[in-house]
């Protein structure tokens, strides 16, 4: 009885939120996932409750899997969920940890996010660069119609040209390998493979980033060092071309030479602004290529609702231009469509953790000092209890009057947009940019273009539909077929190249 009057007055002590059981010392690092990590984390989910956790050489991992809970944390309590991790081998040794999305909280995190906040920071601002949008969307597609089976490399090109005029003036070259285009794509895609989570050990035993280059097992740190040297190229070889251009009397209006141009900067600031500019296209390149390249994916698998659009894009727009952002308000189901390619593809499937400033309490669990809290997007846009259907790629689900025709009595779905960009002061600073240009590629793309399976020797050819492991995540590679819809739209993608 003294037993029991003793230990009841006592609370239990905290403990970590639940997951599967490790290993001494070690702890969870033989149930690490290699691939899709996002899969593994959200079957935890399942098994273990929306908020989760696995520790990894003592290094708490707390897996949140629904946005209820990643609000209530990252959002609500957004003075403690701030900080990022220090990543020993995408951030400390490739050298990522300049950039704005390894930051730590703190003064320079707060310019740069000021700086991205009055460049691209409301939807307000972006109409300075709906003529740039439409104009490359317009380049973009001539070179799929010119060469169909490109199409990937004509994306990256697209994403790489609209942010580039913005950070650096530079207009990106005709041909399809513009060396700045490629350079960001050599980078980001870098920077996905060395950030992924739990991929090299040295984030988990900084100590092994001491260990001398030649030493069996320390692949990881020439691997680091080729990386690391692209990325040096990827944010001084723009910065260098302004420069040039300045000196010359040639620079076009940009982020980076009206920097450059307003004021002598000390070394402080020039080196600011040359990362955060490389932040901004960095950002920019590989995520949106994620979601365009998808939308091709999407409409070679749901011929149906590439005709829905098309269709309501004749009504409203016609046959004699091609869409615009005005348009915009007018298209109802192309505006589901583009947000249903943010949900169904989900670009950064696990977003990047954010890192607990202080100890702290969410319904019963220690979340410790330290602990990285990893918000699995990917389960959140793929939750049947909020996505009906969720592998389906369905914009009716956001169009009440299009669910009310069913008549199965479902309600409107939550917008992408409330998770798929992350959470809190972290969010996506570039979120309005890429609704924008991924709304500017679809439409045009569907004004014009019919983009089918293709038939080989007589037999449909399924493309692949299965997505890449990483930080962004990308379609693998597929076959589409893609031809203009009739002459006349041959000649619109052909017409001169006046901002319209
Ligand atoms: C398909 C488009 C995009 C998606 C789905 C996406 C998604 C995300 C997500 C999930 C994060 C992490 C947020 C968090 O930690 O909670 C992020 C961060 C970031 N994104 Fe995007 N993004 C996209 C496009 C862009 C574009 C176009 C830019 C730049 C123009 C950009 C720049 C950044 C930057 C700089 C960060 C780091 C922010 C920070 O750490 O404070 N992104 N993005």
């Amino acid at each position: 009885i003294l037993r029991r009057i003793f230990n009841s007055s006592k609370p239990p002590p905290l403990s970590l939120p639940p997951g599967p059981k490790g290993l001494p010392l070690v702890g969870n690092i033989l149930d690490m996932p290699t691939e899709k990590e996002w899969e593994t984390f959200a079957q935890w989910g399942d098994a273990f409750g929306d908020i989760c956790s696995v520790t990894v050489l003592g290094q708490p991992l707390i897996i949140l899997n629904s946005t209820k809970i990643a609000v209530d944390l990252l959002d609500k309590r957004s003075s403690i969920y701030s900080d990022r991790p220090v990543l020993q081998m995408g951030g400390e040794l490739c050298g990522w940890k300049n950039t704005l999305v390894l930051l730590p909280y703190g003064d320079r995190f707060k310019r740069f996010r000021k700086l991205f906040h009055n460049l691209i920071g409301s939807q307000a601002i972006m109409r300075q660069y709906f003529p740039a949008q439409e104009l490359e969307s317009k380049k973009f597609l001539r070179k799929v119609l010119a060469e169909p089976d490109d199409l990937q490399a004509h994306v990256r090109r697209l994403a790489g040209s609209v942010i580039l005029r913005i950070s650096h003036g530079y207009e990106v070259q005709e041909h399809k390998d513009d060396p700045f285009v490629t350079l960001a794509n050599a980078a980001t895609e870098q920077f996905s493979l060395a950030t992924s989570t739990g991929q090299f050990l040295v984030d988990c035993i900084p100590a092994l980033k001491h260990v001398p280059d030649w030493m069996p097992g320390a692949d990881f740190k020439r691997q680091a060092k080729q990386w690391a040297a692209t990325l040096v190229e990827m944010v001084e070889q723009p910065h260098n071309f302004v420069k040039q251009q300045i000196n010359a009397g040639t620079a076009k209006i940009s982020f980076t030479a009206s920097m450059l141009e307003s004021k002598p900067l000390t070394e402080e600031e020039e080196f600011d602004l040359k990362w955060s500019a490389a932040s901004l296209y960095s950002g920019a390149a590989d995520t949106t290529v994620s979601a365009i390249y998808a939308f091709f994916l999407a409409m070679t698998l749901y011929p149906e609702v590439a005709r829905k659009a098309q269709a309501e894009i004749d009504a409203v727009v016609g046959n004699d231009r091609l869409p615009t952002f005005a348009d915009r308000q007018h298209l109802p189901y192309v505006d589901a469509l583009v947000k249903e390619v943010f949900r169904w593809n989900v670009v950064a499937p696990l977003a990047v953790p954010h890192r607990a400033a202080q100890d702290d309490v969410y319904d019963g669990h220690l979340i410790p000092k330290g602990s990285l809290l990893i918000p699995n997007i990917w389960k959140l846009m793929h939750d049947p209890r909020v996505y009906h259907n969720p592998f389906e790629f369905k914009p009716e689900r956001y169009l009440a009057d299009a669910l009310a025709a069913e008549g199965l009595g479902r309600q409107v779905e939550p917008h992408p947009r409330e998770s798929c960009f992350g959470f809190g002061r972290r969010i996506c600073p570039g979120m309005h940019f890429a609704d924008t240009t991924v709304f500017a590629s679809c439409v045009t793309s569907l004004a014009v273009l019919d983009i089918s399976k293709c038939v080989e020797r007589g037999v449909v050819v399924e493309p692949v539909n299965d997505r890449t492991s990483g930080t962004i995540s990308h379609p693998k590679p597929f076959k589409c077929n893609i031809k203009p819809r009739s002459p006349k739209a041959v000649s619109l993608i052909q017409s001169s190249d006046e901002y319209f």
